[in-house]
């Protein structure tokens, strides 16, 4: 059962195994959209890696305040925006996520691929121990999803730091569906180089959510 609310989202209910999730309509990607999201991502590499004479950066960061002045009056509600559900592009075109491309999702499982970044590093040219579980947590989501379970939430989330993460270095994660009690799905992931050199591997218990959970 679903009703419309008054945003045009749609608030399904018990039944669809979604939750307490509304059913966003998808929002395309115009012909620039990507192209925009790579340059922010640009920016934030460059936010992290220059370190630019005070009269230059005054110049700078006023054009990055009208920029996002001219970006303001175009902000909408979640659902709304193209950012995070088109898979054709990295990161499905959220600048939160790793940039990465999907290259298999299906019931088997999920593949993607990518590189972190400058705006990724840690420390002495390793990617941040932080935005491993954030790559982790969203295959996990997808994985749960490609596998036709309900929409779940992540009740645990455990890596396993094998090896340093090297920054601009192609790198590939693969998760899948290891078992499957009531609303429990259990699920592992391994991130390595096109080598096959193990980096991290992870496991995590997703947890099917009851109509009207968050
Ligand atoms: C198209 C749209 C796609 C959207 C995809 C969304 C993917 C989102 C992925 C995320 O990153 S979610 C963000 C991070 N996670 C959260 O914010 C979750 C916060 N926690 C909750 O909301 C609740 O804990 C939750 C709804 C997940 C579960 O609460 P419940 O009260 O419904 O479950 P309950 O505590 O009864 O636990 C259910 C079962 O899981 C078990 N469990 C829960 N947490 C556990 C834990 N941490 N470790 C081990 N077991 C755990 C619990 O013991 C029990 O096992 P049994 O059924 O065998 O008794």
């Amino acid at each position: 059962m679903s009703e419309q609310t008054a945003d045009g989202t749609e608030s399904v209910t018990d039944g669809e195994k979604r939750g307490g999730f509304p059913r966003f309509r998808h929002t395309p990607a115009g012909p620039d959209f990507g192209r925009f999201v790579e340059a922010m991502r640009r920016l934030q590499d460059l936010a992290v890696s220059t370190n630019v004479p005070d009269d230059v950066l005054a110049d700078i960061a006023t054009q990055a305040e009208e920029l996002a002045d001219r970006l303001t009056p175009y902000e909408v509600p979640e659902g709304k925006s193209p950012a995070g559900s088109n898979i054709q592009l990295p990161g499905r075109g959220s600048l939160l996520m790793l940039p990465w491309m999907v290259e298999k999702f299906d019931t088997e499982g999920v593949r993607s691929t990518g590189v972190f970044r400058r705006y990724h590093l840690g420390g002495n040219g390793a990617a941040h121990g932080g935005v491993l579980p954030l790559l982790f947590d969203d295959v996990f989501g997808m994985t749960v999803h490609a596998g036709g379970r309900p929409i779940s939430r992540t009740g645990y989330l455990h890596i396993n730091y094998r090896a340093i993460t090297p920054l601009n270095t192609q790198l590939v994660i693969e998760g899948k569906v290891d078992r499957v009690e009531g609303r429990k799905t259990f699920v592992s992931a391994r991130l390595t180089d096109l080598d096959g050199k193990l980096l991290a591997d992870g496991e995590a218990l997703m947890i099917e959510l009851l109509p009207g959970q968050p």
